[in-house]
């Protein structure tokens, strides 16, 4: 007797499809070329942005996400380093409570089984288990480059599970 055959799960249809801005918006997209992974519980998230750039110290990730998000995304770069998590389980609640729409880390996460429990977008490089330091190194609503991509404060991103990309104003397809 044949077996039944494993399917896959269903991706949820994204509202706003990162290939459909591409398609729609051409050389006005941007796209992040970094290989992220998504770890939060929503796949298909989009805002306008607002940026921390850190090297394995999440003071600024914490004290943004404390704020109200507004349904903004927080993109991080945390300079791909690969020695510390910047976003786990606390941050990521922090996230929804105060309404941001999604967390983007150029670097690594945490605490992968509160993550996907959380209602609020999570991409980043990977996981892994230590915390980063906590003294205050870093800065907050600077221009950033992530993925060959310059990423200014009020830029706006869309991310879904085929990438993310940033225009200068909210996608009209
Ligand atoms: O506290 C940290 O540095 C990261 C973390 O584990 C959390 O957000 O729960």
């Amino acid at each position: 007797m044949a077996g039944k055959q494993q399917q896959r799960p269903l991706l949820p249809v994204p509202r706003l499809a990162t290939a459909d801005v591409c398609d729609a918006m051409g050389d006005a997209v941007q796209v992040v070329a970094l290989p992220f992974s998504d770890y939060g519980g929503r796949l298909d998230f989009a805002g306008p942005v607002a940026t921390v750039r850190t090297l394995d110290d999440n003071s600024f990730v914490k004290s943004m996400l404390e704020t109200p998000g507004e349904d903004r995304v927080l993109v991080v770069d945390g300079g791909a380093s690969l020695r510390s998590a910047l976003v786990g389980g606390n941050l990521a609640g922090l996230g929804v409570k105060n309404g941001w729409a999604g967390i983007i880390v150029n670097g690594l996460v945490r605490d992968a089984h509160e993550l996907i429990a959380a209602d609020i977008g999570i991409k980043a490089l990977g996981l892994y288990p230590k915390k980063s330091e906590k003294l205050g190194r870093g800065e907050t609503g600077v221009a950033i480059t992530m993925g060959g991509v310059i990423i200014e404060p009020g830029m706006w991103l869309t991310a879904d599970t085929d990438g993310v990309v940033v225009t200068k104003s909210i996608p009209s397809l």
